[in-house]
């Protein structure tokens, strides 16, 4: 069975980490790193997985997956440099930070998969773009679908795609948490209590996101469901883009593939 080391256990990291366990993963085929012992000794006791050093982790897993912030990347790829195999495949979760990086700084041949996973992986429903590198071919692009799949979708994508995935479904999760306090707020003002507006637009969240997910029917044809004539939807509508809400959502995600891109130009001299 195929071990997996996580390099850089923070938010991504244990959702994954947690995911593959909720998966059916064996605890003793999974390790992870953490610079701060604390944050190790945490996760062990919750998980009852070993935390370790990158060195170890690279001699003892088949699968190094990196998710450390891009602006740490330096420090790891320079410990990971030496210990890593040809054998082994590395996964990075990295936001903007391009393969040939990867390939630069390891040994020749090392296989690199870029992937961007976002955070309801911690619930099985992640969305994954998966991305291959110079050195990886079909097989490792089916391993890492394949452990990817175990905690949601996975889509293939070319490699130059990953900063406008990274800005859509990579960041998308925050948007939707910031709508959804948006209308809470919403429902203060108009005087529902807060435990009861957090319970109705929740709810509704969820609702809707089912009826995205399972109905087939496009999102034009679900709002204009909900949309009736002179009735309240539409006053609302009118409010939403008389404020502008779609150009700002267009704006918001083109900021976000810009920093994405950023990101990785900033470590093109590496
Ligand atoms: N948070 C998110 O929604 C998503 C994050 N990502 C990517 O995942 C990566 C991690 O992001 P987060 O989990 O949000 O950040 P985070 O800051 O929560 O986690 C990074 C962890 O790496 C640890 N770390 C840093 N350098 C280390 C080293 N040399 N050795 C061992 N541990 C080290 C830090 O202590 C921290 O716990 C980033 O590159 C980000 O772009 C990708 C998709 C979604
Ligand atoms: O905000 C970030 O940079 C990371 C990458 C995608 C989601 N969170």
């Amino acid at each position: 069975m195929t071990t997996i080391a996580v390099l850089g256990a923070g938010k991504i990291g244990e959702a994954l980490l947690s995911g593959l366990l909720q998966a059916g993963r064996a605890p003793d085929r999974l390790l992870f790193t953490e610079r701060h012992p604390e944050r190790s000794a945490e996760l062990s006791r919750r998980y009852g997985i070993r935390g370790t050093d990158v060195a170890t982790a690279a001699a003892e897993a088949d699968v190094l997956v990196v998710a450390v912030k891009p602006q740490d990347i330096e420090p790891l790829l320079t410990e990971l440099a030496p210990a890593v195999g040809p054998g082994t495949l590395v996964v990075s979760l990295c936001a903007g930070l391009p393969t040939a990086l990867f390939e630069r700084r390891l040994p020749e041949g090392v296989p690199v998969v870029r992937v961007m996973p976002n955070t309801p992986m911690v619930v099985g429903e992640a969305m994954s773009a998966i991305s291959g590198g110079r050195h990886a071919g079909p097989e490792h692009l089916t391993l890492v679908a394949e452990l990817l799949g175990s905690v949601g979708k996975v889509v293939r994508v070319p490699e130059s795609q990953q900063d406008a995935v990274t800005a859509l479904s990579g960041s998308g999760p925050a948007y939707f948490f910031y709508l959804v306090e948006a209308m809470i707020d919403a429902g203060i003002l108009l005087g529902i209590p807060r435990a009861v507006a957090t319970d109705l637009i929740i709810q509704s969240a969820v609702g809707a996101a089912t009826m995205l997910r399972d109905s087939g029917e496009h999102p034009v044809t679900l709002r204009e469901a909900v949309t009736s004539p002179a009735g309240t939807t539409i006053m609302a509508v009118r409010e939403l883009e008389r404020h502008g809400v779609r150009a700002a959502l267009l704006a918001a995600i083109e900021a976000a593939r810009d920093r994405s891109e950023e990101l990785g130009r900033e470590h093109e001299r590496d």
